[in-house]
């Protein structure tokens, strides 16, 4: 018997993908750039066990059991064994898989990139191999490939027709910029309508926006964006996180039928980022959204007990709230908003509860393998414990 668990970071892109040139090998028509988040708040976990007595393969996720006849998740487990020493005992050995996101899943917060992240590097310490396995986890989600590595990740589209090119390269680890903060502020926690996968092949088919955003806009912005991290220049950072947000969604729209993603609590956010940005006279706050309502704004940590003053006054949680309950992951000291801020700046003030909650977290490394027994999601018999 042999068993491994391993845990993934979420990544939240910068610069979207958006559209594949190849459904089945999972190619992207344009370039992307993320940001991977601590495993410390948000992340998945997956324990890989394989064993001579196993009489089939199983998978559970989030506690439920999964048909393991899933394109993807077998896509992944025959690159991985193709890339695996032929002389390697375990090969033909049954699995039994358990899986578990400590977030939402399927709700616009990249489960599927943990995931995904997770589980390839799972089945690669599993059948020890070595090298880029970007490009495997890639098989399982397009945006998994980033949460492959920490820090600041670009996926290079690559050329060739078969993809061995097209892989995750990290540009700059965490520790480069260590005051970098991410704010997720849930909107909504519930299985998205419809998921990317689909979205962004609608959009492929119909949107005329995509060919001219790929081609003359994101080339561009991935230059300029590799330039602001590289400078830690906030100002250009924010800039550029803003567009591409607000180029991507707009592309959404542009689909036929639309794929309308963010809501008017969405919108209010973009707002509330805009208003206060005037305020200071610079970009002190960015948000980007993903195929889903809720944002994630990255800021740094001299902004952040300010800025949060101002979503929760907009924003007020609902009466009764606990506040760990309420603002996950990091402490955080809770301020009220200034008055000169509330006076100059007419925010609206939304009904409570309008947020569901939030999650305060950073930048962080890629899968981590954890060896201690008592990490292992399953029981000697392969069985969920
Ligand atoms: N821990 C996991 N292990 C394996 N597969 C997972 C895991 N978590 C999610 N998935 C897969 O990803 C699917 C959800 O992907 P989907 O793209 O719909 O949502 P998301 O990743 O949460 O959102 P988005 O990609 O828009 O940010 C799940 O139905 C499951 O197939
Ligand atoms: C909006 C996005 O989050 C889209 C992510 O799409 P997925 O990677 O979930 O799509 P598939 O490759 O079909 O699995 C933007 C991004 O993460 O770059």
């Amino acid at each position: 018997m042999k068993v491994v668990t391993v845990v993934a970071p979420v990544n939240i892109a910068v610069i979207k993908y958006w559209g594949k040139r190849d459904e089945e090998l999972i190619l992207p028509i344009n370039d992307s750039i993320s940001g991977t988040l601590s495993t410390d708040h948000m992340c998945a976990k997956t324990t890989i066990q394989a064993s001579p007595l196993f009489q089939e393969n199983r998978f559970w996720l989030n506690g439920k059991p999964q048909d393991f006849d899933n394109p993807r998740l077998n896509n992944c487990l025959k690159e991985v064994k193709r890339r695996a020493k032929p002389s390697c005992p375990i090969l033909n050995w049954k699995l039994s898989i358990c899986s578990e996101n400590n977030f939402p899943t399927a709700a616009g917060l990249a489960s599927s990139a943990a995931g995904y992240a997770c589980l390839v590097s799972a089945l690669a310490q599993l059948y020890e191999i070595d090298g880029d396995i970007s490009s495997i986890a890639r098989r399982g989600s397009g945006s998994a490939c980033r949460s492959v590595y920490g820090g600041w990740v670009q996926w290079v589209k690559g050329e060739s027709p078969t993809g061995e090119d097209s892989l995750a390269v990290q540009l700059a680890p965490a520790s480069h910029w260590p005051e970098m903060r991410v704010i997720i502020l849930v909107v909504s926690n519930e299985t998205k309508k419809y998921s990317s996968t689909s979205g962004m092949k609608t959009s492929v088919e119909t949107s005329q926006l995509l060919p001219y955003r790929a081609k003359e806009i994101v080339p561009k912005q991935v230059e300029r964006m590799k330039r602001a991290i590289a400078d830690k220049d906030f100002e250009a950072f924010a800039r550029i996180t803003m567009e591409d947000s607000n180029s991507f969604h707009a592309m959404c729209l542009d689909t036929f039928p639309p794929c309308v993603y963010m809501n008017d609590i969405s919108h209010a956010i973009v707002d509330v980022v805009h208003t206060y940005n005037q305020l200071k006279s610079s970009n002190k706050v960015s948000y980007t959204f993903d195929a889903g309502p809720n944002a994630c704004l990255y800021l740094l940590e001299s902004e952040v007990e300010e800025f949060l003053s101002v979503i929760n006054y907009v924003f007020p949680p609902r009466s009764g709230s606990i506040q760990d309950e309420y603002i996950k992951g990091s402490k955080v000291k809770q301020l009220p908003i200034q008055e000169e801020l509330s006076r100059k700046f007419e925010f609206k003030v939304h009904k409570e509860g309008a947020l569901k909650y939030i999650i305060y977290t950073k930048l962080g490394d890629g899968p981590k393998v954890l060896t201690d027994e008592k990490d292992h999601l399953l029981t000697q018999e392969g069985i969920p414990k």
